[in-house]
């Protein structure tokens, strides 16, 4: 039999079908509900066209970008995801190494199965031009001081940034995963950032509270207690866009939580400019959300986001080849994005307008 060629996100997303347990593989790729916005997402990138320039480009592109004072390789990042373990025996020590090895942003989950020092210490061992970026990802806490000790605990391991993940008043409803009977990791795998954060907790993924009665004040709280830039996730309203700004967030990552939270919501590339609109140029607006090509993500970049981040490519990456899985998904993704700049006449990601991505034109899909 020839072997597979991994020429694409999608070649990865199908060995990661054939290496996962299908409740794990059911767990990555679902959605809420219907899963109307997870396609959605996708489909959005699709209906966009690009309109590229001529005769004005350059032989070698610049690709790199500096953010929060990271400097990173290209302006693709790895969005928060959950539970590396359950896709690779090393799980996110085998990302981490990756990413950076890649030189781009790791934002680490709260719910990650290894503990966000190791992950630090794993990015540490890969020698690379850039120092290894490490931003983490949070869900606040109703009771501040769990919120702050892991502010404390991702702080004192080297996290750059904090992203606080908003869209999550209770966990989304993923059919795929009631089907399946899955609401708990196996035994031997646990939340790490979690166990013994203040006392002899264990680890388990039911100490993470989503709670319906956080409020704007527990932001303020934390962004009065971190001299880390801040960066809220899952802001999909544009007042709510507003509001952050007011509030003093460095920025924003414009997610649906890759249709995983509340089905039926717009598609993140769909929404960027008015969320774009709405901040004004405040703060650096970030998007993630069906992300699989390089065409997307000059489509995001033209419109006028910072960078974009990536979920579940990672994640197949992972499980289909531990760390050069996810090395090869993101250097695909680079050789994509630097061919598509190419195809587009731009000197470099800096070289982007708005101007280049229109609506669909009709009967192009
Ligand atoms: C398996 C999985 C786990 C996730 N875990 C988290 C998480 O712990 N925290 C979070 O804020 N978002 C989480 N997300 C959402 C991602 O950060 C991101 O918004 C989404 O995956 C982007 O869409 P994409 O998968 O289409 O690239 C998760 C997504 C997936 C697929
Ligand atoms: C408590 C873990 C949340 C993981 C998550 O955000 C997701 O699977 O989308």
């Amino acid at each position: 039999m020839r072997a597979r060629m991994m020429l694409t996100t999608a070649d990865f997303e199908d060995a990661a079908r054939e290496a996962l347990d299908p409740v794990y593989y059911d767990y990555v790729a679902g959605g809420a509900r219907d899963e109307v916005t997870l396609r959605a997402n996708r489909e959005a990138f699709g209906r966009l066209n690009l309109l590229p320039r001529i005769l004005r480009g350059r032989d070698k592109r610049d690709l790199d970008r500096t953010l929060f004072d990271c400097p990173m390789s290209m302006p693709l990042l790895l969005s928060p995801t959950a539970f590396h373990r359950l896709a690779h025996p090393e799980g996110e020590l085998a990302t981490a190494r990756a990413a950076a090895a890649a030189g781009v942003v790791m934002i680490v989950s709260m719910a990650s199965t290894v503990a966000v020092e190791d992950i630090a210490a794993a990015a540490r061992t890969v020698t690379t031009e850039r120092p290894p970026a490490l931003w983490f990802q949070l869900y606040l806490q109703p009771d501040p001081d769990v919120t702050e000790a892991l502010v404390e605990r991702a702080t004192a391991a080297g996290c750059a940034a904090l992203v606080v993940t908003v869209d999550s008043p209770v966990l989304g409803l993923h059919e795929r995963n009631k089907r399946n009977g899955f609401d708990d990791l196996p035994t031997g795998m646990a939340c790490e950032n979690l166990r013994n954060l203040r006392g002899g907790e264990p680890g388990s993924v039911r100490q993470i509270a989503m709670s319906a009665e956080l409020s704007w004040e527990h932001l303020d709280r934390l962004r009065h207690s971190t001299r880390l830039p801040v960066l809220l996730k899952g802001v999909l309203h544009p007042e709510d866009a507003r509001l952050a700004v007011e509030h003093g967030v460095d920025g924003l990552l414009l997610s649906n939580h890759g249709g995983r939270q509340l089905d039926t919501v717009p598609a993140t590339v769909d929404l960027l400019p008015e969320i774009l609109d709405a901040v004004a140029g405040r703060v650096p607006v970030l998007l993630d959300g069906g992300v699989r090509r390089g065409t997307d993500i000059v489509k995001a970049l033209a419109l006028g986001a910072a960078a974009v981040g990536i979920g579940r490519p990672v994640v197949w990456g992972l499980a289909a080849d531990g760390e050069d899985g996810v090395r090869a998904v993101l250097e695909l993704l680079r050789g994509e994005l630097d061919h598509t700049l190419a195809l587009c006449g731009a000197t470099g990601v800096d070289d982007l307008v708005r101007d280049l991505v229109r609506p669909g034109f009709p009967g192009l899909r």
